[in-house]
Parts: C-alpha cells; structure tokens; sequence
C-alpha cells in the first residue's frame, strides 16, 4: 500500500488516552465516543461540493448556509378571505360600520390607501393595500344594503390576520444551515426563495463486501452446509435509504488474495467500507488478518448483545483522506443493530451532516423481559398505541441474533441499555422506531 501523505495518531493511541477502555468488554457509549472522534470534517474527507437540482436534492447535505435571497412573503397579505382595515377605525363599544372601497385579489399590486372609515374587500394572500393592518374574516361581518360592512365588537386586535413581510424567511438571514440533511420540507422552503439549485457535498461512497464460504450468490444453489448472502442485501438496502452511493464489491470467499484485493478496491475507491462476518474468533477466519495488514485497526468485543464482536478501523489512501473500516459480526440481526449503534451516525457526520437527535419513544413492555446488566441489549418490537394513546411495545418472537424474520416483522428496536436489568411487564423502556433510522 503506498504510504500516507501526513502522520496521524494510530487507533491504538487514541483509545490508551480513553478511560475505562476495555476491547474485550467495550461499552457501547464508549464504542460510539471512539467512532466519531474518527471521522474527519467534509472539507477534509469528501471535499468535492456539487450543485444540483431541486429534484435531485432530497437527503443530500448542504455544503453551504442557503442567504435567503428574498423576503418571504415578499409583502405584507392577508391571511384570510374577507375585509382588511385600519385597528384604529374599529369600535370598542357597539359594531363598527366601514365602507368596502374594492377588492383586492391574490396577484394584484397593492391598492391604494383608503380614506378612514373605508376598508377593502380581500382575499387569502392578496397585498394589504397601504395603511390598513388588518383583517377581519369575512364570516364575522354582515354586509348592509348601503355597501357597508358590520363588524361585531372586541372581535380583533390590530395586526389580526394579516401575514408580515419576511415573517417566514427574512432576505439575508440563514434559510438553512451547512450541515443540513434536506428534507422534503427543506425543498419546498429553497423553491419558495425560488432557488432552483443547492449546493451539497458529493455524495459519500461506501463500499459493502460479504465474507464467508458457506455463502451463496442468489440465483444459485447453496452447497450442503451452505446459505445465501443476506447480509450485503440488509446492508446495501441501509446505505440506500441514508442516500450514500453504495460500491457492490459482492461476495467474497475467506482467501487473502480475495479479502486483500476487495478491501484494497475499498480503500482506493470508496470512503468507508463495511464487511460482514469472519470478526469473532473463528479459525477460517482470514478477514481480521487482512484487515490489520492494509489499514490500522481494532478488534472488539462490545458489551451489546446482538453484535459483540466488532472490527473498526481505516486505511490511509494515497492522498490523505482515509477510508473508513466497519467489520461487522456475521449474524444478519447483529448486522443491523451494529449499523443503527455505530455506522449510520457515523457515515451521515463523515458526509457533512450535522447530528441530529435520534427520534426515540418510552413505550410501556407488554411483558417481562430478561436483561443482564453489564451490556446493552437490543430486542425486536413491535410498538403500538393503547386506547389511552400511550406507546406500548411487544417483543417480535425469537430474538436469535440469526433470526431476520423478528426483525423485518419489528417496527422497532427496543434499547436496553448498560446498567438495566429485567424489566417487569408494564415498565417502560427505551425504543428506536426504524422511521427514525431511515
Ligand atoms: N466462541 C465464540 N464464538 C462466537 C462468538 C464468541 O464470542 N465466541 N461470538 C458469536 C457472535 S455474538 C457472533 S455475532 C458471531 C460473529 O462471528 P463472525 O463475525 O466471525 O461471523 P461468521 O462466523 O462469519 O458468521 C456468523 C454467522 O452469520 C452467518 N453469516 C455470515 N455472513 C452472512 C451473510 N452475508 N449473510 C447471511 N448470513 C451470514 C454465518 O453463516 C454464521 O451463521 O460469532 C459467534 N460465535
Ligand atoms: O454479536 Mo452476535 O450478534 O450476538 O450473535
């Protein structure tokens, strides 16, 4: 492997400076603490910005803090169909009586001022004409025969009603910070500045590789003893739904020759890579060697249940960024827990993203479940309302780290954390919904 162009601290010297460190027993806080202290900034590790188009914009990463180019509304408007006014015309004794002057439609330049005692016939976003304030909906008024309007009294204060200019956006100010992961709601706010294009990090490239010779490519048949890849499928499926572009480095059989050549392509291509299987204590196991050969890298034993054993590490590339290396445990729900608990948060932040919270819920144990302390625990859900609109959750069945069928029939994760122990039935516990994880 060519050497790195600039030194850095090996992982070994970063985890010595950690407290309570512990490979054979890592706490998954302190797991996770490691992990990002890991992942270098965007400028530093992705680099290339892009412009793309609006379309194309959901779940990128916004390079840049999106100026506000304009206020939005961009005029003062009504915020209900009826009559707007002067606060300072209205009656606080007794009905107030205005003259309806004309009408003002959404689209049309703003009237000109009224005289007092006049007011204008409006609709849902047309511009306040000048001097009036506010408005009052138009089923709170009787029309009278001689063109006037009646308005009941101590009905509205000034300002009711009506929408100020740069109320939702303000032309200068911050619209959408770096770091922000677009959400539908984003897209619709840069069209409403009318920006047709954003600027975001290119996308984060991973590659994904299976280990393991008992493994099968589907479309053929598996040997006596064998079974088919799963696991790159969970895999790919998760990266796809965190937007990173995925490299298919596919299945690769438990040679040197084989590991050293796919995890070499990783390095050179990609910006992490994620393999699965061959990182417990197995004896065909060539993965854990070749992995220490091309890169710096850590073998743990996390106290988490599924997904003890856990490689992270990383090879320097030729220019100086480095690819990151996820060697997951083999067992398919260990795959995926070990993704939620330590590569989603990581790969989103090495793309540019700024953390966000993760969206957890309390939910009531439908029944008892048995929890040693000393290690986090991961059991598959099923969260539900209750008649009195609490979050309830029960246990999908088998819980083997193997068993994938009480996974894709969970709609959550429930977390048990370090210190806990059995739980009573009614208790509540911690629960990851997957919406939140996508
Ligand atoms: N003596 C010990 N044995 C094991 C330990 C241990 O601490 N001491 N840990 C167990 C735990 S926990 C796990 S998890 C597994 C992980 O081992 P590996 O990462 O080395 O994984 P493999 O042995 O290669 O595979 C484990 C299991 O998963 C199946 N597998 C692997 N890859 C795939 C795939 N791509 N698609 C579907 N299924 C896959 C594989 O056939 C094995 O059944 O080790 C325990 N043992
Ligand atoms: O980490 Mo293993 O997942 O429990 O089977």
């Amino acid at each position: 492997m060519p050497s790195p162009t600039h030194v850095q601290e090996s992982l070994a010297e970063i985890a010595a400076r950690l407290a309570a460190y512990d490979p054979q027993a890592l706490r998954v806080e302190l797991a996770q603490q490691f992990i990002q202290s890991l992942l270098p900034p965007p400028q530093v590790q992705i680099r290339a910005q892009e412009t793309v188009g609006l379309r194309q914009a959901l779940g990128r990463v916004l390079a840049a803090d999106v100026i506000s180019p304009l206020n939005v509304p961009a005029h003062d408007n009504s915020a209900m169909d009826g009559y707007a006014l002067r606060a300072s015309d209205l009656q606080t004794e007794g009905p107030t009586r205005l003259r309806v002057l004309g009408t003002s439609l959404a689209g049309q330049t703003a009237a000109a001022e009224p005289p007092a005692g006049c007011c204008q016939r409006i609709m849902t976003g047309a511009l306040m004409p000048a001097g009036l304030d506010t408005v009052v909906p138009q089923e709170f008024t009787h029309a009278l025969d001689d063109g006037q309007i009646s308005i009941p009294p101590k009905l509205l204060r000034a300002g009711d009603n009506r929408r100020r200019a740069g109320e939702d956006l303000r032309q200068g100010g911050v619209a959408l910070a770096a770091g922000r992961r677009l959400k539908p709601a984003d897209i619709g706010l840069l069209a409403s500045l009318g920006l047709a294009q954003v600027q975001v990090w290119r996308r984060l490239k991973v590659a994904v590789l299976s280990t393991g010779n008992e493994l099968c490519e589907l479309g053929q048949n598996p040997e006596a003893g064998g079974l088919y890849d799963s696991n790159r499928y969970t895999l790919c499926a998760l990266l796809e739904q965190l937007g990173v572009e995925v490299l298919d480095l596919g299945l690769v059989r438990d040679e040197p020759a084989a590991l050293r050549a796919a995890f070499g392509r990783a390095a050179a291509e990609a910006d992490a890579v994620i393999s699965s299987g061959g990182v417990s204590v197995g004896e065909a196991d060539h993965t854990k060697a070749v992995m220490a050969e091309l890169g710096d890298v850590l073998f743990w034993r996390v106290a988490m249940r599924p997904g003890r054993p856990l490689a992270i590490g990383r090879i320097a590339q030729t220019d100086g960024r480095n690819c990151l290396m996820f060697g997951l445990p083999g067992n398919p729900v260990a795959v995926m827990v070990t993704f939620y608990a330590f590569v989603r948060q990581a790969l989103l932040q090495l793309s540019g993203a700024t953390p966000e919270p993760l969206l957890t819920l309390q939910a009531i144990s439908n029944q008892a479940l048995r929890k040693k302390p000393g290690r986090s625990e991961y059991q598959r859900g099923i969260v539900s309302r209750r008649a009195d609109g609490r979050w309830q959750v029960a246990i999908t069945g088998n819980q083997g780290s193997g068993i994938l069928s009480s996974m894709s029939a969970a709609n959550g994760l429930v977390v048990l954390g370090h210190e806990q122990e059995d739980v009573a039935a009614g208790e509540l516990v911690e629960v990851w919904p997957f919406e939140g994880l996508a």
